[in-house]
């Protein structure tokens, strides 16, 4: 339904709101599809590249280089028109803050029908119909469409969020860190709605987040970012213990809760600067399994289904954090 194929994006590096002549490797040779149906995890540190995956996804990031299909349509050959089309009728975004990502001086009604006029569809009758739909749809009154999103509380702004990302009923939803700015007692709402709204309208759901336990339980697979690149695409009942990547093992075994209570797999160094990637593998400068072809390449292995990661030294599927920690000494 979506493909990426060898996408990269590339910025002008700002320093003290200043362009320099560096470049920032945000995203690079990102290979990805997302099936019908199917909800896909991103996860990885602060910087990997998570939001612009975001952005290129629902088209409000054009790749440097690279292609971007929606069932089959290269999204950046299409005339605006058309694109925006597509897009509109293909994939909603929910962004993390629902106090910035909604006209505060909006009425909810004016919020939901926004995406219906602008992409002319229905009847005003129509559209006031599917305005009380889509309020029903995410579980808040028929009353919310007077209110303004400043009167609403938290958990209500992010369902009237995830109610416009419905309103042209796409295929698609992608959902970056959509509870990181509730509080954490409404958190379980918003994802248990997600949860329910996919099962329902048989949505396709990309949905990124730092929390590695939430996107576990939510995703069918949990894409790891590192420095840019996507490292590893792991079926969620492999994870933690079948992830094949050196970098993915160290991040879930960071993550309190995931593994049994012993130590995390210890990372020396810091990431390096996306102005500055690594030859090869961009893990390589941190990884205890890395030599010198790690400099020159970085090839791709398919495990069972589904399952693709790129190294050359992968650990043992199952191999427990105690024996990768043992590996370092
Ligand atoms: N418009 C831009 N101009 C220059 N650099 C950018 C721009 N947008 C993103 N970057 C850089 O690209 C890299 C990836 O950023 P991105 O926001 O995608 O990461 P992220 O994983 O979403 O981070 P976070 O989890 O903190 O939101 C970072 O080094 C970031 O500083």
């Amino acid at each position: 339904m979506l493909e990426l194929k060898d996408v990269h994006v590339v910025h002008k590096a700002r320093s003290g709101g200043v362009f320099s002549r560096d470049r920032v490797h945000a995203l690079t040779a990102a290979d990805l599809v997302v099936a019908p149906g199917e909800t896909v995890g991103v996860v990885g540190e602060s910087g990997c590249g998570k939001s612009t995956l975001a952005k290129v996804l629902v088209g409000l990031q054009r790749p440097t280089s690279g292609t971007v299909s929606f069932r089959g349509r290269d999204l950046w050959t299409l005339k605006e028109r058309e694109r925006r089309e597509l897009i509109g009728s293909s994939v909603g975004m929910i962004f993390q803050d629902p106090s910035t990502a909604l006209n505060r001086r909006l009425p909810v009604r004016q919020v939901l029908r926004d995406p219906l006029n602008v992409h002319n569809r229905g009847t005003a009758a129509q559209r006031e119909a599917r305005v009380r739909e889509l309020l029903e749809l995410v579980g808040l009154p028929a009353s919310a469409a007077d209110a303004l999103p400043s009167q609403l509380s938290g958990g209500q702004r992010q369902r009237v969020a995830v109610a416009r990302a419905l309103a042209l009923e796409p295929e698609l939803v992608v959902a970056d860190e959509p509870t990181s700015a509730l509080d954490v007692s409404v958190r379980a709402q918003i994802l248990n709605l997600l949860l329910d709204l996919k099962s329902r309208l048989g949505l396709a759901v990309v949905f990124i987040s730092h929390d590695i336990q939430t996107v576990r339980r939510m995703s069918d697979r949990v894409v790891t970012m590192y420095l840019g690149r996507i490292v590893e695409q792991t079926p969620a009942q492999s994870v933690p213990l079948g992830a094949r990547h050196p970098y993915t093992r160290a991040l879930f075994s960071a993550t309190p809760g995931l593994i049994s209570p012993i130590n995390p797999i210890p990372l020396v160094g810091v990431v390096p600067s996306a102005t500055k990637p690594p030859s090869g593998c961009p893990f390589r400068t941190r990884c205890w399994r890395a030599d010198d072809i790690c400099a020159a390449e970085w090839p791709l292995a398919r495990a069972e289904a589904g399952h693709l990661f790129h190294c050359h030294h992968p650990v043992a599927a199952g191999a427990t954090d105690l024996e990768l920690i043992q590996e370092r000494v």
